[in-house]
Order: structure tokens, then sequence, then C-alpha cells
């Protein structure tokens, strides 16, 4: 069996025999409704894309609430759809692991277009020009990771590419958000159609921030003199274009080898994963966790695709942010990161076997439930003690989802602020609450100093994961060896007073004295993280 379209027409009956729910719409009734009246493209054809929005679409043509399928657009990694999708028909595996060891095989044809986003490829662009001329085009959704939506470095200067786009105007540009912006220029040149531009992305205020990259775009060219004078109010009209906020949430973990392993043994051949020179990790299949969240507001100018019949809930602005808060800052992501840095402390590389670690499953749970919960605002349409028990109990213990450590702890610099910081500043400002009461997020940044010192609890090297700081960060510990001699800890001062990285000052406000005696113990010899856990988190957690 291949992977194609001609393969799952011949051979049907050898798909369904070895277990893959298979597309059951008229494909090419839906492959003309798409090319001739699309309703949605997305941006990012990486692995969440295939894994949840595709299949979300796919159930929906199956159940016929949609007539018309995905067009990927991918305007970064043009290898993901040269290798990938174009020798597939577009097609993808989608292993979903499930908590209870089964595996459920789905072939996802959901996807009737893949475009290569680049204005040097004339045919490709000209598509996609045709796409958003059509009246038909409610959203242009995105997953393309946080970093996609810079237009400038650290110090607020422009990328050269979105510099020289800003100059040159929409006609050919060279950066991924020019190429967007050019696009949505076109739609605004016939007819100034009405469209929502959804980021997907899992950033906090995600609309925000695409926001911000097309309306840098919409102005500089106006300021040229590049664009006819109303794009700017067409860019700035939500009766016209929204960029409603998102929170997304489904464990995607990079294609595994075991799961390519099992997937081969149905003899279905080139089912190959590559990382591409751009250091995307893709395959014809993707792995995914069963839950799966979208809550997106609901701001859609052009009308929506009926999605929340797949499951997406639609609400208003302070809800997303709510569901948003209370995922990133309290019941998932705080726990992974605590997982992260202790699991790359402590040798794991799995974050489910961490989990059988009744230490630092005690740890999340008194971060999650003790630590976080308190301050919680509860969204109303998601409870977030259900939520966090379903964290904690079946999502993140699930031993056959191939998440790891490694992965996590990528970019924790960028994270500890959002994921922490928001809880201590609740703390902060709450008359009812106490700021020391907390001693387990102490211990994470604590976890997160040793952590830099690139050295395991056993006294192996490391190297850490990528991190834009982390050469910065790692000169505070660099005089720091494993050792039980006292040690002076003021050389740790600047970094715990950086409100940037943990979203307050520690010293400001007290935290950094626990959290340097913490990492003088951590730091204290071999086995020191170990003793440390084994001191601070509870023996038992009563919840
Ligand atoms: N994988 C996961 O578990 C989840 C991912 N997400 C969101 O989706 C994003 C992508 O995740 P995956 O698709 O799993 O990753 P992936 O590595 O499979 O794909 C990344 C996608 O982003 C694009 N990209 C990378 N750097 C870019 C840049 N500088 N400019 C423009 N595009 C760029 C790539 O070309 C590709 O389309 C994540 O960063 C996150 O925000 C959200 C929830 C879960
Ligand atoms: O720590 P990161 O890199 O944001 O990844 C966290 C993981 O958890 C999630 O937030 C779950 O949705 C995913 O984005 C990702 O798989």
């Amino acid at each position: 069996m291949e992977l194609t379209l001609k393969s799952l027409h011949d051979d049907r009956d050898a798909f369904l025999a070895a277990g893959y729910h298979l597309p059951e719409f008229d494909y090419d009734t839906v492959h003309k409704n798409t090319v001739e009246h699309p309703h949605w493209i997305h941006f990012g054809a990486g692995n969440i894309f295939r894994a949840f929005q595709a299949n979300v679409a796919q159930n929906l043509l199956n159940s016929g609430v949609l007539d018309t399928g995905l067009i990927a657009a991918e305007g970064y990694d043009y290898e993901i759809i040269e290798k990938s999708y174009r020798p597939h028909d577009n097609l993808s595996i989608l292993a979903t692991l499930k908590a209870d060891n089964t595996v459920e095989k789905t072939i996802v044809g959901s996807i009737m277009e893949s475009l290569i986003l680049d204005s040097k490829n004339e045919a490709e662009y000209a598509r996609l020009r045709e796409i958003f001329k059509n009246p038909s085009l409610q959203m242009a959704s995105f997953t393309i990771t946080e970093k996609g939506y810079a237009t400038a470095n650290a110090k607020g200067e422009f990328f050269p590419a979105v510099a020289a786009d800003f100059e040159k105007g929409p006609e050919a540009p060279e950066s991924y958000l020019g190429k967007v912006v050019s696009l949505l220029y076109t739609r605004y040149t016939h007819g100034a159609l009405p469209i929502a531009m959804v980021s997907m992305d899992n950033c906090s205020h995600n609309g925000d921030k695409l926001y911000a990259a097309v309306n840098a775009f919409a102005k500089a060219w106006t300021d040229n003199g590049l664009v006819e004078a109303g794009f700017l109010g067409y860019v700035n009209d939500q009766t016209k274009v929204t960029f409603p906020w998102s929170m997304i949430d489904k464990i995607t973990p990079r294609p595994d080898a075991k799961v390519e392993a099992m997937l081969a043994e149905d003899h279905i051949g080139g089912l190959d994963a590559v990382v591409t020179s751009k250091n995307t990790y893709i395959a014809p299949f993707v792995n995914a966790e069963e839950c799966e969240y979208l809550v997106i507001e609901d701001a859609f100018p052009n009308g929506k695709p009926a999605l929340d019949k797949g499951g997406i809930i639609f609400t208003d602005r302070a809800t997303v942010d709510k569901v948003e808060k209370m995922k990133v800052c309290t019941c998932l992501n705080p726990l992974h990161t605590a997982l992260a840095i202790y699991g790359c402390l402590l040798g794991y590389t799995l974050i489910s076997e961490e989990m059988k670690n009744p230490l630092l499953k005690n740890m999340v749970e008194v971060i999650g439930y003790k630590e976080g919960l308190p301050v919680v605002v509860n969204p109303g349409i998601l409870d977030p003690k259900k939520f966090i028990d379903e964290v904690v109990n079946v999502r993140i213990p699930n031993p056959f989802l191939p998440d790891s450590p490694q992965r996590i702890a990528t970019d924790t610099s960028q994270k500890l602020s959002i994921r922490f910081g928001e809880t201590i500043k609740a703390y902060e400002a709450s008359p009812d609450l106490h700021t020391e009461d907390l001693k387990l997020i102490p211990l994470v940044y604590a976890g997160w100093l040793r952590y830099l010192m690139g050295i395991d609890d056993e006294g192996r090297e490391f190297t850490p994961s990528s991190d834009p700081l982390l050469e910065e960060a790692r000169q505070y510990v660099a005089d720091y060896e494993l050792s039980f001699s006292p040690k002076d800890l003021s050389k740790l001062d600047a970094l715990l007073a950086n409100e940037k990285i943990f979203g307050v000052n520690l010293h400001a406000i007290g935290m950094d004295t626990l959290v340097k005696q913490y990492f003088a113990e951590l730091s204290s010899g071999v086995g020191a993280v170990a003793a440390a856990l084994k001191k601070y988190v509870p023996e038992k957690v009563t919840l």
C-alpha cells in the first residue's frame, strides 16, 4: 500500500483490514468545491495542523457538515510541502495515541491543495492571490510558531527581509508576513472583501501578535505610498478584517520512530520521517494525543465554517483569555515546564516516565492544584479542576505519547514568566493569599538555574535545549560547580531581578532568598537534586 489517492482507491479493503479510518466523503466533489469556493486556508503546514485542524475538517466532511476542504500554505519551510505533502497527494496518517494503549489510525484527506507561499514561485503565488480574491474565503489561520510573527529583533530593529519589504511594497515580498499581507492587499483591491485572520499558535493573545505584524506592513506600505490609501483602514476595520484570539491545546510530539515502525508493519511504503534543512521534524504521518481543545474568539466578518459541530468552541474574547490563562498559567504548561527542567536534570527522556516518579508527580500536583488553582478565574466553558485532573491523570502520564522533557525545555527562558509569573502576581495582588506560601514554584526557578549549569544530577554534562537566552543566562551560573562548599550566591542577583524572565522581580518581592537557598542545595553535589525533591515535595498530596 502507498499513501496516495490511487492506493486509497485501489487498496481500500487492505487499508480497512489494517484498521485505518478512511475519508468518507466524495473526494472529487469536495476538491472541486474547494478550488472554486475556498472557505479556509491555513498557513504553517506543520504537525499540529495535520493532527488537529485537518482532522476536524475531515470529520465534518465525513458527516456532510462541510462541503469544502482545507488549503495548506507553507511560506517558511517549502520542503514540508515538497517532501511530505505532494508525494502523498496531501494525505497524511494521523496516529492517535490513546492513554488506554490503543492507537487509532486515520488517513486524513481533507487537505485539497498544498501551496508554496513564495513570491518567486509565480504559478503558486498566482493561485494564492486567486484564493484571496474569492468572496467565499472566510478564514486564514496560522500555526507558524510564536517567532513567526516577529518583525524585529530584541533590540527593536526590523529584520532585513521585513525592512526591505517595507520599502518594496506588496508586489514580490520576501518576508513571511510580507507575503501574507500582500495576499490580504489583493483581497482589498478586489472588493475589500471581509476575512478573519486567525492565529492558532500557542502564545498569549495570539491574535494581537498577528494584527501587530499585519498592521506594521499596512502602515509602512501606506507611509511609503506603495498601496492604495484605504488599505490601512481596511486592516483596521473590524467589519472587514479581524484577528481573533484563540487557545489551542493538543500535545503533538514530533513524528516518532516507534510509531513509524508500527505503521511500517501495515506495509505502507514511503513513510520515512525527515528533518528538513530548516529543522522541521516532518513525516507523512503525525502522532498526537487524543485530547484536544481549540477555543476561538467569535469574530468572523465573512461568516465561519461550522467548526463548532466538530468540537471547536467559539466564544467571546474575555473567555478565550481566561481559558488561555487557565491552561498556560496553571493547569498544563507550568506542570510541563517543571517536568521539563527536573526531567533533564534527572536523566529522563519521556514525560510519561517522570509521572511514575511519585515525587515528580506530587511536585506538579502541588504546583497545579495547591499553588496555581486558587488564583485561576473559571472561564465557565471549561472547568479548571476537571481540566487539570485530565492533564495530571490522563494526558501527561500517557505512556504511549512520545513526548520528552528535552522538547518542552526548549525556550524555557521565554516561558517562565507566563507560566509561573502570573500566579505570583496574583498572590501579590491578593489580600488573602501570601506569596511566601509558594514553595514549589521557587523550586522550579531554582531548578532552572541548576539546569543552566548543564550538569545532571549524576554529575554528567548534558546539552540544554535551544533557547534564545541560553548563553546569556548561563553566564550567571558559570562560576558554580557541584560542591558542598558554601557559595557566594550574589552572582545570581541580577538574573533573579529580571522581570522579563520571571514575570516579576524576584528580589523585589523577596522570593530570591528562597530560590537561592534551593539552588545552593540543588547544586551541593551529585544526587542533590533528588535529595532536594525528597526534602521539599510532600510525600502525600491531599487534593
Ligand atoms: N505541537 C504541539 O503540541 C502544539 C503546537 N501548537 C502551536 O503550533 C506551532 C507549530 O507546531 P507544530 O506544527 O507542531 O510544529 P512543526 O515544527 O511541525 O511546524 C512548524 C511550522 O511553523 C513554521 N515555521 C517555523 N518557523 C517559522 C518562522 N520563523 N516563520 C514562519 N513560519 C515558521 C514551519 O514552517 C511549520 O509550518 C507551535 O509553535 C505552537 O504555537 C499548539 C498546540 C500544540
Ligand atoms: O512547552 P511548549 O513548547 O509550549 O509545548 C507544550 C506542549 O503542550 C501544549 O501546550 C499542549 O497543547 C503544546 O503546545 C505542546 O505540545
